[in-house]
């Protein structure tokens, strides 16, 4: 069965259940996934890592909801996440902690101490500071806390600016120049273990080569350090494939790892991903209705009912994700500004889509299962979509839809 949305009998289908269906059963805008899609993109990095000691830690912040991660859980990945909230998430659905990374440049002191609590494989230490932090708490604790440097390796990914970590201009990380100190730091510290070396260098990345050329300045150092008496045992080389949104040509896991893994070759560390968008992203899509429609002699919108605070990508980094009308009807198609009602001019889905559209109609916005739901609010007092996931031929709601009361239950009025 193909993993993306099929046209049957001219309505488009995920995993062979009706989109109209889902909406009719569970209103819009709503996301919907695919187990199938998502068990295939895992097993597609599984391939890749084949005859590897590897761990594929899927990163958190891309899709967090429940079912998913469990789904990846029973796959027998690990996590990457970036807070506490994240570890809680972890753990509910049934992941491992021994598998678990933390990355995040701000980590609290309470985010660290219940992350050693948990037991997790290792913290990816983004500051001098942050040892210094991770020591004390491990020491309160009366426990070893395994760290890694995330190391800026400088090379430049070739991605939207907002998204590139990996420069030495980012608030990621540590400078390569300084992270041989840094590790002498931390092997020195009494509460702390050196576990391994991580990097991260930026997302949606669709040319291989900068990864591979992160792994080979990172293994100089990992050298570097088995001189000094550190010992590095993992090599996590962060996530960043990018996925197809448009007409980008996206590698599988195989073709855009063979240069990193041919730099890697013959390594005896174990090697740890991070990958998040090349696992959910082209797994996703978010089902909208047409509202109103809204012809103009300069523009003619279709005002949607999904909007930028369920699907901010556009809005913040003029992303593109395809529009495809649910049931396509016969008739003149027309340019049309694809918007929502939320009052900023940003508030978009997609501009200038050549559809035939009718007030009513559906409308699937393709590639959304990454930072889609993930990067949701509620601004304009808009409750969050629902989520729907498909599984051999059923419909499972996964998050319900939020309500109006839910929106202000935690707030309250001055006392009189
Ligand atoms: C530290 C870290 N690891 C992993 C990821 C996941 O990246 P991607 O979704 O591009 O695979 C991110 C996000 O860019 C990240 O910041
Ligand atoms: N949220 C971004 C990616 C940021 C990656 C997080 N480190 C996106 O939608 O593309």
């Amino acid at each position: 069965m193909s993993a993306g949305p099929q046209l049957l009998q001219g309505e488009l289908h995920l995993e062979g259940v009706s989109l109209q269906e889902i909406a009719a059963r569970f209103g819009t805008p709503c996301y919907v996934y695919s187990r199938a899609a998502l068990t295939a993109a895992f097993e597609d990095y599984r391939q890749a890592l084949t005859g590897r000691d590897a761990l594929i830690c899927y990163a958190v912040k891309a899709n967090a909801n429940l079912a998913l991660l469990n789904v990846f859980a029973r796959l027998g990945a690990g996590f990457d996440i970036v807070s506490g909230g994240e570890l809680q998430r972890v753990l509910a659905a049934g992941g491992d902690p021994a598998k678990v990374v933390f990355s995040g440049v701000g980590k609290r002191q309470d985010e660290m101490r219940a992350a050693l609590e948990a037991g997790i494989h290792c913290f990816n230490v983004e500051s001098a500071s942050e040892l210094d932090h991770l020591n004390q708490v491990a020491g309160q604790l009366g426990k070893r806390a395994p760290v890694s440097l995330r190391v800026n390796p400088n090379v430049d990914p070739k991605t939207h600016p907002y998204i590139s970590t990996g420069l030495k201009t980012a608030k990621f990380g540590v400078a390569f120049e300084d992270a041989l100190a840094l590790y002498r730091r931390a092997a020195a510290l009494p509460h702390l273990h050196v576990q391994g070396i991580d990097c991260h260098i930026g997302s949606q990345l669709l040319d291989p080569a900068p990864a591979a050329e992160a792994a080979e300045k990172i293994l100089g150092l990992v050298d570097t350090l088995a001189r000094e008496g550190i010992t590095i045992a993992h090599i996590d080389i962060g996530g960043g494939k990018g996925i197809r949104y448009r007409d980008e040509t996206a590698l599988s896991a195989t073709e855009y790892l063979a240069p990193t893994l041919k730099a890697l070759a013959g390594r005896k560390e174990k090697l740890l991903l991070e990958p998040g968008r090349s696992l959910v992203g082209n797994a996703g899509l978010l089902l909208t209705r047409v509202e109103i429609l809204k012809p103009g002699s300069e523009k003619s919108f279709a005002v949607v009912d999904a909007a930028m605070n369920d699907l901010m990508r556009p809005a913040l980094y003029d992303a593109w994700h395809d529009i495809q009308p649910v049931a396509p009807r016969a008739g003149q198609a027309h340019a049309y500004e694809i918007v929502g009602p939320i009052c900023e001019s940003g508030d978009f889905l997609g501009h200038e889509r050549e559809l035939a559209l009718a007030e009513g109609d559906l409308l699937a916005i393709m590639s959304a299962g990454a930072y889609g739901m993930t990067m949701s609010s509620n601004y304009n007092s808009r409750a969050r979509a629902a989520e729907v996931m498909v599984d051999q031929g059923r419909m499972h709601l996964i998050r319900q839809r939020e309500d109006t009361a839910q929106l202000f239950a935690l707030e309250s009025v001055l006392p009189h």
